[in-house]
């Protein structure tokens, strides 16, 4: 069991859980990886209060709690304005040099930048995860969630957000939040520079993920290779862009569906992953939004203080403060115009419940006076995937392999030009969206799947002295993989992971209790719908079919048949095999939402307006992941980016300034 002390001290992550690669970066940069008792300490970048501060104001315009995402984008935007005070509440600290490392994303889900919650205990599903939990990790980090995703960049199909306010939610529609997408965008993307729908000059790095080819990096690095390392053979097998992206866009094509932007309004289709990096550097939202006006006089930030709760007169229902932990002090500020909650989608429902808005009989039950009965947390929809669909390939050297391919010489280079293997966002190359013939949804045009293609699979962090990080991240059970992936770990591979877009199952959130120290109660209710199942496996007849293309025969691509010993009872490949595969390996990609959802007047399940104001409470709103009413065919990142920006301007207009 994790410990939040641990987590806080860096304990958890140093001595128990060695990481080879996290080792190896440490040393390429000089720093004495087991110096320090908080491994990541180092090259910590920090949000000092004005010179001459010791203490926040007591009083600002604005207070928001969490600068994650959206929080931070929405800070940024409003303190442009020089007459706008803002304080930004942030549990997590600051980001370090390793958070930098695109490939370096799934080491972080055991690091002090992690909130470590758990999905309740669900029969039938994560049945191969560590004590049948599934792993819920959420950012806790000056640019939050940013900083440990995957910088998957996805804006959503423009059908997604026209149902949204076809729901009533005035100011939704696709164009109204392609407006935002391209105003916080400085997208450089080869082949697209010119398109209307991207944005050029916002503060967002999209990029695809720079990968170079051997001879390139050959010349540039030897004299720097050579002093460093002294290991002349290496260089050779060292850097390959993997040409597996390039199978699985043609493979694509061959069964139909083009190589497009995916962001693009028009077709679904194939593409190279369009991640939120910089020349091979990941650029949080803290990065995009918060660095460069960290000495801003109005924009105050403060890193590892934790909100506790929302201060509202019960009797004009006005919220005027917030309640908030600092060096183990308890301390209260109050906000002049409004308090914004952007906690993300477990953290904000928790922070209402806790401060009286929530289901009347719930909070009742856990001892809380109720201010306003509104439905928190009573929905929470998630994107699952499937991440042990893998094809063993007749090719060597040609996927990503954690041994082979992080070696202190591509440290090395990623540190002077990054642009090799460890710039690709954990390992993802490619993203599809695809129908499945069991789609039913009415418009034709809306894909059902999201395939997310991996230069590689979760066998690639194997092999004898590997880090095992990215499975150790998901919480697989150790002798389950082994038994299941031993014959072929550390090979390689090549895997998609098959996205759940819009599932019909959607679980819900309560408190633990009425400390605001405790985990809230998440339940997932994941694969309830029989109609979500049938669609994973659809997909995974289509992963197959794409495996059987030319594209990707050329490398012997085959279907590997994992021996769960959860699913004995199955014969391998049938689809009563896969659903227990798809039950025993039940993945999250983290994009929870609708926690805190949007809704029109009259709609009786709507926590927020379409102004994201809290129903029946002034000054106060929810800005972050959470208010998305229904599924996207989004990862979140970009969507609860283009809130903050959105909510900047609604929160301009309402205050005149
Ligand atoms: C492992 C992982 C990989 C992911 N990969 C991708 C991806 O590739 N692409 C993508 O688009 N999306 C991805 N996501 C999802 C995406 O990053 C999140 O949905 C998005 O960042 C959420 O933004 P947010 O503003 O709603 O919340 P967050 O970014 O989570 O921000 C909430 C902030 O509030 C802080 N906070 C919480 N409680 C308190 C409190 N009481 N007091 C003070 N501060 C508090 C938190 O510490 C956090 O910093 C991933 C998520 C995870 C966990």
């Amino acid at each position: 069991d994790i410990k939040e002390n641990d987590v806080r001290s860096g304990k958890l992550f140093w001595p128990e859980y060695r990481n080879p690669v996290v080792e190896k970066i440490m040393s390429a940069v000089g720093a004495n990886p087991y110096a320090t008792g908080d491994f990541f300490d180092f090259l910590r970048d920090s949000y000092p209060l004005p010179r001459g501060l010791k203490e926040p104001y007591s009083e600002y315009d604005f207070v928001i709690v969490g600068a994650g995402s959206a929080g931070s984008a929405l800070a940024s935007r409003l303190t442009r304005n020089r007459n706008t005070t803002v304080l930004l509440i942030e549990a997590g600290k600051p980001e370090m040099l390793l958070t930098d490392v695109p490939v370096v994303a799934p080491y972080f889900q055991d690091t002090p930048y992690v909130w470590h919650y758990y999905m309740e205990p669900q029969p039938g599903v994560c049945m191969g995860m560590k004590n049948q939990r599934c792993f819920w990790p959420r950012g806790r980090a000056v640019g939050g969630t940013s900083v440990i995703n995957y910088m998957i960049y996805t804006r959503g199909r423009p059908q997604d957000w026209n149902r949204i306010a076809a729901d009533g939610n005035y100011g939704w529609a696709y164009n109204d939040v392609l407006k935002y997408y391209i105003e916080m965008e400085k997208s450089d993307l080869k082949g697209y520079e010119k398109a209307a729908h991207r944005g050029r000059d916002g503060d967002l790095p999209v990029e695809f993920p720079p990968i170079k080819q051997v001879y390139e990096s050959f010349l540039t690095n030897d004299i720097f290779y050579y002093i460093f390392t002294h290991k002349v053979l290496e260089r050779f097998i060292l850097i390959m862009t993997t040409r597996l992206v390039e199978a699985f866009l043609k493979a694509g094509e061959i069964l139909g569906y083009p190589t497009v932007d995916y962001n693009a309004p028009d077709k679904i289709g194939f593409g190279r992953v369009q991640a939120t990096i910089s020349r091979g550097h990941r650029f949080s939202a803290a990065k995009s939004f918060l660095h460069g006006h960290k000495n801003r006089p109005n924009l105050h930030i403060l890193p590892e203080s934790r909100a506790t709760k929302i201060l509202i007169d019960p009797v004009t229902k006005t919220a005027y403060g917030v309640e908030y932990i600092r060096n183990d002090l308890l301390h209260t500020v109050f906000a002049r115009k409004e308090v914004i909650l952007s906690a993300g989608p477990i953290a904000s429902p928790q922070l209402l419940m806790l401060s009286g808005i929530g289901p009347e009989e719930h909070l009742k039950s856990v001892g809380i006076p109720v201010i306003q009965d509104l439905q928190v947390g009573q929905r929470l929809y998630d994107h699952i995937c499937f991440p042990g669909l893998i094809f063993t390939l007749n090719t060597t050297e040609i996927s990503f392999i954690e041994n082979r391919d992080v070696s202190l010489k591509v440290i090395l280079d990623w540190l002077q030009h990054g642009d090799n293997l460890l710039s690709t966002p954990g390992a993802v190359e490619g993203i599809g969206y695809i129908r499945t013939p069991v789609s039913n949804d009415p418009d034709p045009t809306v894909p059902d799947i999201e395939l997310i293609n991996i230069g590689g699979s979760i066998i690639s962090d194997g092999g004898i002295g590997a880090s095992r990080a990215v499975r150790r991240g998901m919480r697989i059970s150790e002798t389950l993989f082994d038994e299941a992936y031993g014959p072929i770990d550390g090979q390689d591979s090549w895997s998609v992971f098959p996205l759940l877009i819009h599932p019909k199952s959607f679980g819900h959130i309560k408190l633990r209790d009425n400390n605001p120290l405790s985990h809230p109660k998440m339940y997932g209710n994941y694969l309830t719908d029989p109609s979500d199942v049938a669609t994973f496996l659809a997909s995974f007849r289509y992963i197959q079919s794409l495996a059987a293309t030319p594209a990707l025969q050329k490398y012997g691509a085959k279907t590997y048949l994992p021996k769960f010993k959860t699913c004995i009872q199955h014969v391998p490949d049938t689809d009563e095999y896969w659903e227990c595969a798809l039950r025993t390996l039940t993945a999250t990609l983290h994009h929870q939402i609708a926690t805190t959802r949007m809704g029109p007047d009259g709609d009786p399940d709507a926590v927020v307006d379409p102004e994201l104001r809290v129903r029946g409470i002034k000054n106060l709103r929810v800005v972050d992941s959470g208010i998305i009413p229904r599924t996207i065919s989004a990862h979140t990142n970009g969507p609860a980016i283009m809130i903050g920006y959105k909510a900047a301007d609604m929160i301009r207009k309402t205050w005149n300034i």
